[in-house]
């Protein structure tokens, strides 16, 4: 069976692979502010979560494994034996999946605003539910408030109104699938069995994964390593797109080092 997820390419094509997984109600252009930088030195592959931007939405509920299964078999299709990764939130927890379960598969890794385990379950339930019945926009001001501080809010109205906009464009069965996921994770379990090494990026300012969440995934994963960027809530690379590259090019490149 060939993927089914939709992938974006930049970068030259001999470069390493670096994969690219992006948030819950958002398509892999939230990674543009990086693109520039990091397409300098590696070969990336956005990709689509299940159910998000143009990947395919087959019924829900979703799984962290039929996500993280669904990106395996999507690097088997392309014969990529390795990747480095980044992911934020969802992308994030799909990130620790695939570095647990197929560690061979994950040279370095980068977990942005994300978290390993995102209860209460009823609270993904209920926005599931809310998705399914309503659709997005009834929840799009709370979630896009959790994305932008309210200060980038008032400076960047702009860059508020596309990022609401790839939230609402989300399909509705797909996003609540996603929410679903999230609701039955928990990879807290995993993280001991993840061997690349992890950079862990939190937004200061995130209420949606606050810090502490942060630093309990550097606490389970045995390479590990936290920064904290200011002024910025969870789509921490969109508010901080310098600081966030730097981070990433400056860990993807410590690879040097390693061997
Ligand atoms: O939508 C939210 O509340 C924040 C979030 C959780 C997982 C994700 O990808 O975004």
């Amino acid at each position: 069976m060939t993927s089914r997820l939709h992938l974006v390419v930049d970068g030259p094509a001999g470069a390493p692979t670096l994969v690219l997984g992006s948030s819950l109600g958002t398509a892999a252009a939230m990674w543009e502010p990086q693109i520039p930088a990091l397409a300098e030195g590696f070969r990336i592959i956005r990709y689509d979560h299940l159910g998000h931007g143009r990947s395919a939405v087959p019924p829900g509920p979703y799984t962290m494994d039929l996500l993280g299964r669904e990106l395996v078999r999507t690097l088997d299709d392309l014969e990529v034996p390795w990747v480095h990764y980044a992911g934020v939130s969802l992308g994030g927890m799909v990130g620790m999946w695939l570095a647990a379960h197929a560690p061979e598969r994950v040279r370095r890794m980068a977990l942005l605003c994300t978290s390993a385990s995102l209860g209460p379950p009823g609270q993904w339930h209920r926005r599931a539910a809310t998705v399914r019945g309503d659709g997005l926009s009834v929840i799009a001001d709370a979630v896009v408030a959790r994305w932008f501080t309210p200060a980038f809010a008032t400076a960047r109205p702009d860059v508020v109104a596309g990022h609401r906009a790839m939230l609402t464009a989300t399909p509705p069965d797909g996003y609540a699938a996603c929410c679903e996921a999230i609701a039955a994770m928990d990879l807290r379990p995993d993280l001991g069995r993840i061997t690349a090494p992890t950079l862990v990026v939190a937004g200061a300012d995130d209420p949606a994964t606050p810090v502490e969440h942060a630093r309990e995934i550097v606490r389970g994963i045995p390479r590990a390593r936290l920064a904290v960027v200011g002024a910025a809530a969870h789509l921490a690379n969109v508010e901080q797109p310098e600081q966030v590259s730097r981070l990433l090019l400056d860990h993807l490149h410590e690879e040097r080092g390693d061997r």
